[in-house]
């Protein structure tokens, strides 16, 4: 029985809880369907297990801004927290050692240029590449999921080794499987049957494959770590993994939460967080681009007036872009990257919308129930760039565009992503136009469910556009 209290939900079936009220291998609807039966706080047993499932944006935004601590732990007894060890950053619970690590990163993420020059010309850099594998396909269709996915990766691979990888590297193919096998396996009925049946999790079943993949990936990183410990000088540090070597000399055994093992498991959350994300954003907003030509046009006809002249976009150059910045803004809310956000966890005894929900209890904030909820948006169900758009044609940002979340767990990479999506859209959209072949039939613009949505594989055709 759900304590007093405690929000409402479907009735409970014993052990199992409402698992069988869900369909696992993706539940957006299902939780959709419980919002209108329950309202816009309800709750479900995963098991034995409580979560709480917010929707809506008065209510996130009463949970994880108004409230931020008391809504910012992570829950610690899950598949994810078994994979992560409860390491690195993203599935810590909240206290000094997630604190100080976060801190960390955005300080290092800051100094290695993030909103300076030396960020863009690594994006810019990246994108040279992307560039010449579109140039092979001119006049060709082609399937940029390969090309997206290891751009995405080669700049947090800067970031964290100072290194980026041919696109058919295979060190770089075997990283990026692991990472898309993880994710689907991770938001997929296995891992909700690991978290529902602790009996489970010791039996061979296919949830083992994504321990195997994340022991695959520690042993990469550990191999990255001790050639920088061989090369490295210390004050000069090169990467990511540099600065936190010379973190860890600094701080010495003062007790501290900085160690090694925490730098495998960090560098592998950044990898992580920084590829799929960004890649999956990239792959939806172009199935959109090459389905709407006029919105492609459109932002060509911007693009080229802001840019003439210039050899290169800047970030700095999206002030004077409202429509191509309304576009990629749309596109995040239509790609709905991250549908579930991370999974927070309550760090003590609180309320919300009237409702009791004591510490420990998981909260999954559903953030698809924002970025196109009615009442928040002009055309909250239809692919618009309006929905950005003021009267004049002046840019402008909704409340409800949180597609990194908000408060103190807000996306760590926001800043990084937003630039990426920014220099690669507008760059590649300047040089090539984009086509749906006329041979793909319809295009299916229904994603598939994990961890991060990602669209069903496409085909587009390139053209190269006539110099401007
Ligand atoms: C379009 C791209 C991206 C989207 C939509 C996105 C979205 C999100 C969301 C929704 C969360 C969960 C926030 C919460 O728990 O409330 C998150 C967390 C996180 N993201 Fe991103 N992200 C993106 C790109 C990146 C990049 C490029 C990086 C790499 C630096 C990154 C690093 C992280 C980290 C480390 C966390 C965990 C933060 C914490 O727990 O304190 N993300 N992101």
């Amino acid at each position: 029985r759900r304590p007093k209290n405690f929000p409402p939900g479907p009735p409970i079936l014993p052990l199992l809880g409402n698992i069988l009220q869900l369909r696992l291998e993706n539940p957006l609807k299902d939780f959709e369907r419980l919002r209108k039966s329950y309202g816009d706080v309800y709750s479900i047993y995963i098991g034995l297990k409580p979560a709480v499932i917010i929707n809506g944006m008065k209510a996130i935004k009463e949970a994880i801004v108004t409230k931020a601590t008391d809504f910012a732990g992570r829950p610690q007894d899950l598949f994810v927290s078994d994979i992560t060890k409860r390491k690195g950053v993203i599935m810590a619970d909240y206290g000094s050692s997630w604190k100080e690590h976060r801190r960390f990163a955005l300080t290092t993420l800051r100094n290695f240029g993030l909103g300076q020059n030396s960020m863009e010309d690594r994006i810019h850099e990246e994108i040279k590449h992307i560039i010449s594998t579109l140039e092979e396909s001119v006049g060709k269709t082609m399937s940029p999921r390969v090309m997206f996915h290891n751009a995405a990766s080669n700049i947090i691979c800067q970031v964290l080794f100072a290194t980026r990888y041919e696109y058919d590297h295979a060190l770089i193919q075997f990283i990026v499987r692991c990472f898309t096998e993880n994710t689907r396996i991770t938001n997929g009925p296995w891992a909700m049957l690991y978290d529902s049946l602790p009996l489970i999790r010791y039996l061979p079943l296919p949830f083992r494959k994504v321990f195997k993949n994340a022991e695959s990936l520690e042993k990469i990183v550990a191999d990255f770590v001790r050639e920088h410990k061989k090369t490295r000088v210390p004050g000069e540090a090169r990467d990511f993994i540099d600065c936190y070597l010379d973190e860890l000399e600094k701080r010495g055994n003062d007790g501290s939460s900085f160690s090694e093992t925490q730098l495998l498991r960090y560098t592998l959350d950044l990898y992580f967080a920084g590829t799929d994300t960004t890649s999956n954003t990239l792959l939806t907003g172009f199935l959109y681009l090459v389905n709407y030509p006029h919105v492609q046009e459109q932002c060509q006809e911007e693009i080229d007036r802001v840019l003439e002249g210039k050899d290169q976009a800047s970030f700095e150059d999206r002030h004077k872009m409202p429509y191509t910045q309304a576009v990629i803004h749309e596109i995040q809310r239509v790609s709905n990257t991250v549908p579930l956000s991370v999974f927070h966890c309550t760090t003590k005894d609180t309320e919300l919308m009237g409702y009791s929900i004591p510490k420990g209890t998981m909260i999954i904030e559903n953030l698809t129930s924002v970025l196109n909820e009615e009442g928040q948006w002009k055309f909250p169900h239809e692919f618009n760039p309006e929905n950005f758009l003021d009267d004049k044609g002046e840019f402008v940002k909704p409340e409800a565009f949180m597609p990194f979340s908000a408060g103190p767990r807000v996306c760590l990479g926001e800043g990084l992503a937003r630039m990426e999506l920014f220099l690669i859209m507008v760059t590649l959209l300047r040089k090539f136009k984009f086509i749906w072949p006329e041979d793909a039939g319809e295009p299916d613009f229904t994603p598939v469910y994990g961890v991060t949505l990602t669209p069903k594989p496409y085909r587009m055709k390139v053209q190269l556009r006539t110099p401007q």
